[in-house]
C-alpha cells in the first residue's frame, strides 16, 4: 500500500507589529537591545538542525590586546550555503524588517540586507564571551536568532560589564541590537554572554559594510 505523505502545514508568518514594536522600542535612548519571540518549535528544530550539520572551527580564545581582551569560548562557521535553509531565514528576515520598518512613522533604519551570517555553537558549560563592541564594519542593527540551549545576554556599559542588564535570548527570540547608524546615532553597545547551562546555537545576522549588499 502507497503512504502519502503530506506537504508540511504553513506555519503562520511571525508578527510584524511585534518586530515594528520592537525596533520602536530600541530606538529610545538609553534602550541597547531588545528581545522579542519569533520563531515556533518546529521550523526552529529544522534551522537548529541545518545548523549542526555546518563545519564549524573554534573560535580564537582571546582577541585584542592588554585591557581590550575579548575572551570567547564558541565554535562558529561562516560557511552558510546560499541555497540553505538559514540564508532563506535571512531572505525572509529582510522581508519581515522591510515590512515592519513601512510601519513606523520614523523609522531608525533603512531596509537593511543582512550580508553577513555567522553561526555560533556553544557547549554546555562553555565561558561564553566576555563584554565586547561589535565590530565597526557591522551597521545599523545587529541580530542574533537563538536555535536552542540556555545562557545569558547581557548588554552593560564598559568591558568590565558594569551596569550589566540582561536580554532574553530563550530559544525561538530574536535580539536585536543597536550598530552604527542605527537612530542616527554611531552607538555600539557593549554586550557579554555567559551562564551557558545547555548547548547553545544561534545566528547572528548583520549588515557588513564592507561586502556587496
Ligand atoms: O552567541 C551569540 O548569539 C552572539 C555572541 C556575540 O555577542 C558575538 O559573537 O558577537
Ligand atoms: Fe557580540
Amino acid at each position: 500500500m502507497k503512504t502519502l505523505d503530506l506537504p508540511e502545514r504553513p506555519e503562520p508568518r511571525p508578527d510584524c507589529g511585534l518586530l515594528a514594536c520592537a525596533l520602536d522600542e530600541l530606538a529610545r535612548p538609553g534602550r541597547g537591545a531588545v528581545s522579542l519571540p519569533w520563531l515556533a518549535p518546529g521550523r526552529l528544530e529544522r534551522l537548529r538542525r541545518a545548523a549542526a550539520r555546518l563545519p564549524f572551527r573554534r573560535a580564537r580564545a582571546r582577541v585584542g590586546e592588554a585591557e581590550r581582551t575579548v575572551f570567547q569560548d564558541f565554535e562558529i562557521t561562516l560557511d552558510v550555503p546560499q541555497d540553505g535553509l538559514l540564508r532563506r531565514f535571512a531572505d525572509e528576515l529582510e522581508a519581515d524588517l522591510a515590512a515592519a520598518l513601512g510601519r513606523l512613522e520614523r523609522p531608525p533604519l533603512a531596509p537593511p540586507t543582512l550580508n553577513d551570517i555567522a553561526v555560533q555553537r556553544y557547549p554546555a558549560g562553555s565561558r561564553g564571551i566576555s563584554p565586547h563592541r561589535d565590530h565597526l564594519r557591522y551597521r545599523s542593527l545587529v541580530v542574533l536568532l537563538t536555535l536552542s540551549g540556555r545562557a545569558r545576554l547581557f548588554v552593560c556599559d564598559d568591558r568590565a560589564g558594569s551596569g550589566a542588564e540582561e536580554v532574553s535570548i530563550a530559544p525561538g527570540r530574536l535580539l536585536l541590537m543597536r550598530a552604527p547608524g542605527f537612530a542616527g546615532s554611531d552607538e555600539r553597545p557593549f554586550h557579554f554572554l555567559d551562564g551557558v547551562s545547555a548547548p547553545r546555537y544561534g545566528i547572528g545576522l548583520r549588515h557588513d559594510r564592507t561586502k556587496a549588499p
